[in-house]
């Protein structure tokens, strides 16, 4: 397969990025009036500006390039058309099939794949209507008044961060929690809100083997039959959501209370199969259907336009050109929104899970940086935290900016102000401040020459910090569909111009194996030994210090 380092394209782009390397993003704007306009695209109601970032018309050809090269539209359709491109594991990559709104058949191992999905929209929608409604009881016959969703990773990242999202769009007559930590406080502190008799939990867990979520389902399992003494309450309070038939019933859930996916699904891509129940739960089916309905209208835009108007190619492209030509290790997220607070987290999971490779599919090992290290707060509390080292510090962080044009709770000067800070940063970020313009303030101000002698190159900022601004008319369940569809797809662009597999996750086993060894040595007094001395020493000071 090709390397990506040995195409025309890459070689042109090292040559390139020499002779722009110094260009300023400033001289840029002056010179292109149309720079906005040419380099802006709207999806549906989102605006994304990938104008203020450093290239030039040539930069971005030979990206495109790149692109053809490593033959983005060939690994694209394969996707799409269910080849197994997660060739470690032998499976399909199929979220889109989840959101398949056009119902168009979907072909796995010659079987297409949307009768079933189907089938468990339907089983969702008829559920999650008997909960909403009230008619679903708890065994004592009281209605349910909080759901709580047990998973970790991608059984829970995706579902917590839609919910909390989409918290404008909720009924409030029932509360959502998210338990995911082993460390029995999260579950402790869930719990001791809420009444056994009214609690639903839903178990959500692709393989249901996961020893956080497994141990922590034993546990709410316990807390219930505490209060509810009879087994067959279990039916009224649990339902999970698996591949793993088996294992659900092993629990004492009924196969009936079991929403199925699939395989084909990677557990950082599933919110849109049955894991999004809790999502379901707390919008209704109908909006849930919008959030898919978004990210179908993503999917159809990322497999037909072409790569120069393709916004998940563009981005994706833009981030190899940081990561791979200017040295940048990091792309952060900034969301101007309270409700996409959990945002930058999902991502890290869905972008360095992802792409966090270092054998290529050849099995080689690279010899260039892949997998961006993803972070980001919201703003504007960024601003006063971390934004100093953007602006000023000495290395380079390409980041996405997002705002949403309209607040579902405008109240005052709120939103003015949010997005006047929103729309200054990258402002700021690309053009920075020149020493002449660092004087004429220090000047205004009636400092002394001296003052300004000593001061000035500590007020200059450079300036020609790239940005991404994405800027939502509001934040709806369908634009929020797009927007991590979006993200998805670009993800996937860069792992194939990296030559990586982007589907599997094996470096997270190393350490469940280790911690399988550790936990029987964790009882009794004895000394441990057979680790080294850093661990051995840690784990008997533990030993030694536990009460
Ligand atoms: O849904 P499961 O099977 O419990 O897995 C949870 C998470 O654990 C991982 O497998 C990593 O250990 C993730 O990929 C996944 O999202």
């Amino acid at each position: 397969m090709t390397q990506p380092t040995q195409t025309k394209a890459w070689k042109a782009l090292k040559r390139h990025q020499k002779t722009i390397a110094h260009t300023h993003m400033r001289d840029l704007f002056e010179a292109d009036p149309q720079r906005f306009e040419k380099h802006s695209i709207t999806f549906n109601n989102i605006l994304f500006d990938f104008s203020k970032n450093r290239f030039t018309d040539k930069t971005l050809a030979l990206l495109f390039n790149l692109a053809r090269e490593m033959d983005v539209p060939g690994w694209r359709e394969k996707m799409f058309t269910g080849e197994p491109i997660n060739f470690t594991e032998n499976r399909s990559v199929l979220h889109v099939a989840l959101r398949n709104r056009t119902n168009r058949p979907v072909m796995v191992d010659g079987k297409n794949v949307m009768p079933e999905v189907n089938a468990v929209l339907s089983k969702m929608r008829k559920f999650t209507n008997a909960v909403r409604s009230g008619e679903w009881k708890g065994y004592s016959g009281k209605t349910i008044t909080d759901v709580v969703n047990i998973g970790i990773g991608g059984s829970d990242l995706g579902p917590a961060m839609v919910t909390e999202s989409l918290l404008a769009y909720h009924r409030h007559n029932v509360k959502f929690h998210f338990v995911s930590n082993i460390d029995s406080t999260d579950l402790f502190e869930t719990e001791r809100h809420l009444n056994p008799e009214t609690t639903l939990f839903i178990i959500a867990s692709k393989t249901f083997t996961t020893q956080e979520t497994m141990t922590n389902a034993r546990s709410a399992r316990d807390w219930l039959m505490k209060a509810a003494l009879e087994e067959s309450a279990i039916s009224q309070h649990f339902v999970a959501i698996s591949t793993n038939t088996k294992a659900v019933t092993e629990f004492g859930i009924n196969p009936d209370q079991m929403f199925e996916f699939w395989d084909w699904v990677g557990g950082r891509y599933s919110l849109w199969s049955a894991i999004g129940l809790s999502i379901a739960l707390a919008i209704g089916m109908a909006r849930f259907e919008e959030l898919l309905q978004g990210a179908h209208e993503m999917d159809e835009h990322f497999r037909s336009a072409p790569l120069e108007k393709n916004l998940p190619v563009i981005f994706g492209m833009l981030g190899i050109w940081y990561n791979n030509f200017f040295g940048s290790d990091t792309q952060a997220c900034m969301p101007y929104s309270q409700y996409l607070r959990r945002l930058p987290a999902y991502l890290q999971q869905l972008d360095m899970e992802s792409n966090g490779k270092r054998i290529d599919r050849d099995g080689n090992l690279v010899n260039y940086p892949t997998g961006q290290i993803i972070w980001g707060e919201p703003g504007t509390n960024g601003q006063h935290a971390f934004f100093q080292l953007i602006h000023q510090g000495t290395r380079l962080i390409p980041a996405d900016y997002i705002a949403l044009v309209e607040s579902h709770h405008p109240v005052g000067e709120h939103n003015a102000i949010l997005l006047a800070n929103y729309f200054a940063q990258t402002e700021a970020l690309m053009r920075g401040k020149k020493p002449e313009e660092a004087m004429l303030e220090m000047q205004a101000e009636g400092l002394s020459e001296e003052d300004i002698k000593r001061l000035l190159p500590h007020k200059v900022f450079p300036g020609n910090e790239p940005s991404n601004s994405i800027l939502m008319q509001t934040l709806d369940p369908k634009s929020l569909g797009s927007l991590i569809a979006f993200y998805e797809h670009k993800i996937f662009v860069q792992g194939i111009i990296w030559n990586i597999n982007s589907f599997d996750q094996w470096g997270v086993e190393l350490g469940k194996q280790l911690a399988k060894v550790i936990q029987p040595e964790l009882t009794g007094t004895s000394e441990v030994s057979s680790h080294d001395t850093s661990t051995n020493g840690l784990i008997n000071s533990y030993k030694s210090q536990r009460i």
